[in-house]
């Protein structure tokens, strides 16, 4: 199996004079306040930009961040966002005992108690990007401000999220609206990569989507699915104890275009966004990546590289892959020192 990077959506009009600079993560920054039996078990910094801008930052890809709060937000982070003083950041709240929805696969019912302003095309700067991330959690990303985006980046990454989210105006409670509703569908066929849930997944047409881009389906505990035209395939997980799932899905996502950056296949690049996800469920907030795990996994992603290139049977074999990353990945073992949280989400005994 193939499964390349789409081939870049640069125009051929566009000048080139200065280099592109990396990756652009669009999405705001929110406060994730974790509840379970009536009480707040945790306050957090979220929002797919801070789960993903914490993968990039510490794995040394270069990124900008645009992202918008409001005069309350709390935390310290290493990309500022814009304040829009007159307003609240967004808040999610995080029901972990609420019971699953009707569906029966959700493992945390999720209220935007709160909501700080979008980002507008203008907010975003007019340099180039080799990948551009649209990863929205609060309705923030429009349909505009997607469009900007895959005019100025050669490849966009969007997580399906940002696109389909519709909002309970009494409380707040998300619900995901199909994606041809969603007012962003004419746009897809100009983006590279989406990322979508299980859950989520049920609210596109898989079929459809692989013909326009490369979809990439996560699954918790068993990793994901990569489909692309008329190629499609599953990338194995890593074992974890899952104490939250709470941006698992955005750091796969920053480990993929981690992956994609330094030049790995699609595959190869996926199994690394499965190794990030499967260390952010063992812990509550962002994680904090070991060093020594780091510079195993930049290591391995070197070695994997040469051996791609000698010679061309390896491409495709990303078991092998997954073998020399499992032991960079178990080097950070931190895991007992977090409480555990869920009641539905599932947990996986190494
Ligand atoms: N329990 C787990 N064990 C191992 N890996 C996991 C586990 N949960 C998640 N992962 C890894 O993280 C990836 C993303 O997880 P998941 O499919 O739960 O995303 P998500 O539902 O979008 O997450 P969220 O919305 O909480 O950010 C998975 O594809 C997998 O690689
Ligand atoms: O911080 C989290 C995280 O970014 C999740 O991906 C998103 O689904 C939630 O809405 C958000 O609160």
């Amino acid at each position: 199996m193939t499964l390349n990077p789409p081939p870049s959506q640069q125009t051929p009009h566009s000048p080139r004079r200065i280099p592109n600079r990396r990756v652009l993560i669009v999405g705001n920054y929110c406060h994730d306040v974790l509840i379970q039996n009536g009480s707040i078990v945790a306050e957090t910094l979220g929002g797919a930009a801070s789960f993903i801008s914490n993968v990039l930052d510490s794995s040394s890809v270069s990124c900008e961040l645009v992202s918008k709060v409001g005069h309350d937000f709390r935390y310290e982070v290493t990309h500022s966002p814009i304040v829009v003083p007159e307003k609240e950041t967004t808040v999610f709240e995080a029901y972990f005992d609420l019971g699953i929805d009707g569906i029966g696969h959700a493992d945390r019912v999720l209220k935007r108690v709160s909501a700080c302003d979008p980002i507008l095309p203008s907010d975003i700067p007019d340099s180039r990007f080799d990948f551009g991330m649209a990863v929205g959690v609060g309705g923030e990303i429009l349909p505009e401000t997607l469009e900007k985006m895959v005019e100025i980046c050669d490849v966009v990454a969007v997580d399906i999220q940002a696109l389909i989210r519709d909002f309970d105006p009494v409380d707040g409670a998300v619900k995901l609206v199909d994606l041809k509703e969603s007012g962003f569908f004419h746009i897809l066929h100009r983006i590279g990569f989406l990322k979508a849930s299980s859950d989520e997944a049920l609210f596109m047409d898989v079929e459809q989507m692989k013909q326009l881009c490369c979809v990439v389906v996560t699954n918790g505990e068993k990793g994901c699915r990569i489909y692309h035209k008329d190629d499609e395939m599953t990338v194995p997980p890593f074992l974890a104890k899952q104490v939250d799932p709470t941006g698992a899905g955005d750091s796969f996502l920053g480990g993929l275009v981690v992956g994609l950056v330094e030049g790995l296949s699609v595959p190869d690049a996926a199994l690394l966004g499965n190794l990030f996800g499967s260390i952010t469920v063992e812990h509550i907030g962002q994680p904090k990546f070991d060093l020594m795990m780091l510079q195993r996994v930049k290591d391995e992603v070197q070695k994997r590289k040469k051996q791609c290139n000698l010679s061309s049977s390896h491409k495709n074999d990303h078991n092998e892959f997954h073998e020399r990353l499992s032991p960079a990945r178990f080097s950070c073992v931190d895991s007992q020192l977090q409480p555990k949280l869920l009641v539905n989400g599932h947990s996986c005994d190494r």
